[in-house]
């Protein structure tokens, strides 16, 4: 079996196990993002939870599959819940996954993804400006709230040092989808450029990265890759019969929920990528 084939079998073998063992995913997540990020999880096959208020956590959090801490819509009232699910996941060996937002925007986001990062995230999930900034814990300059002013391709140098210094699995999404855990890089080209015209595609596909490593937690880097790769080919399948950001925002969920072997063996493409490969075209 050539990679590609391989790479389509274990994103089958993924969607399927998510599907038949429903995870649950505690969201810590931004305003915006909840609706369609709880929508993604029930098409995937996943069970979603937004649950956030401080009293509840150490009930919940150590009865779920895995947690999915997002940045967005940041407040010191929520950043306690965050530190104390992660901290609460962290103890009872459940992964979680970080999707720092606009984290060079202020000082607060920055110093909150920081000390987050101490409580050990198995896999973090940002656009290439948030990786840049995250890993050189820095505002980074011409930063552009919660879209992109860079390419992925830009970001795997900040991704694989990240990746070192925490022990996470990073993904970098854009045009092409980069994950790393620092040594390996597999690039991902699954997606189509409407799903930037949908707001919190990436924080959504960050929780379905949550659902996929739910289920294999010692293999993050696949499930990560794989989870990437069935959300772009929903998109894709999705964009083939939509007009615009609205109707793709809805195929995108009709399109994961329908999606079947056939599509997800051949749809799929995922690859190993050498360093040299990733160098910015001039
Ligand atoms: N140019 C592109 N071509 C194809 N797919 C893309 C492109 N840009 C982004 N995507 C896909 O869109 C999804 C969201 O990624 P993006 O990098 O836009 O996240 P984000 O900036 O964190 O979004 P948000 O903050 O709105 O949630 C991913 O599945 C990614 O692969
Ligand atoms: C638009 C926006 N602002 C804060 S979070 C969010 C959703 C995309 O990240
Ligand atoms: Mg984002």
């Amino acid at each position: 079996m050539g990679e590609p084939e391989m790479w389509g079998r274990r994103s089958w073998e993924l969607l399927s196990t998510v599907r038949e063992r429903s995870p649950l995913v505690q969201c810590i997540t931004n305003l915006v993002s909840m609706d369609l990020m709880a929508n993604v999880l029930l098409a995937g096959g996943a069970s979603p939870a937004m649950v956030h208020s401080l009293p509840e956590i150490n009930d919940f959090t150590p009865h779920t599959d895995a947690l999915l801490i997002n940045i967005g819509t940041l407040s010191e009232a929520w950043l306690p819940s965050m530190m104390a699910a992660a901290a609460a996941a962290a103890r009872s060996g459940r992964p979680w996954v970080l999707d720092p937002v606009a984290v060079s925007a202020s000082d607060f986001r920055l110093n909150a993804c920081l000390q987050l990062l101490l409580l050990r995230p198995a896999v973090i999930r940002g656009n290439a400006s948030e990786i840049i900034g995250i890993s050189n814990a820095s505002r980074v300059q011409g930063s552009k709230g919660a879209d992109s002013s860079h390419e992925s391709v830009e970001a795997i140098d900040a991704a694989k040092s990240l990746a070192l210094s925490t022990g996470a699995v990073v993904a970098v999404t854009g045009a092409v989808d980069l994950v790393t855990d620092g040594k390996q890089v597999m690039a991902v080209t699954n997606g189509v450029p409407m799903l930037q015209k949908i707001t919190a595609t990436g924080c959504a596909v960050t929780a379905l990265i949550a659902a996929f490593v739910a289920v294999t937690p010692q293999r993050a880097l696949q499930a990560t890759a794989c989870a990437l790769a069935v959300f772009g080919l929903a998109g894709e399948i999705g964009m083939a019969t939509s007009r615009g950001p609205a109707s793709l925002r809805m195929n995108l969920i009709d399109s994961l929920h329908g999606m079947d072997e056939e599509a997800v063996t051949s749809g799929v493409n995922i690859q190993h990528r050498a360093s040299a490969d990733l160098s910015p075209q001039p």
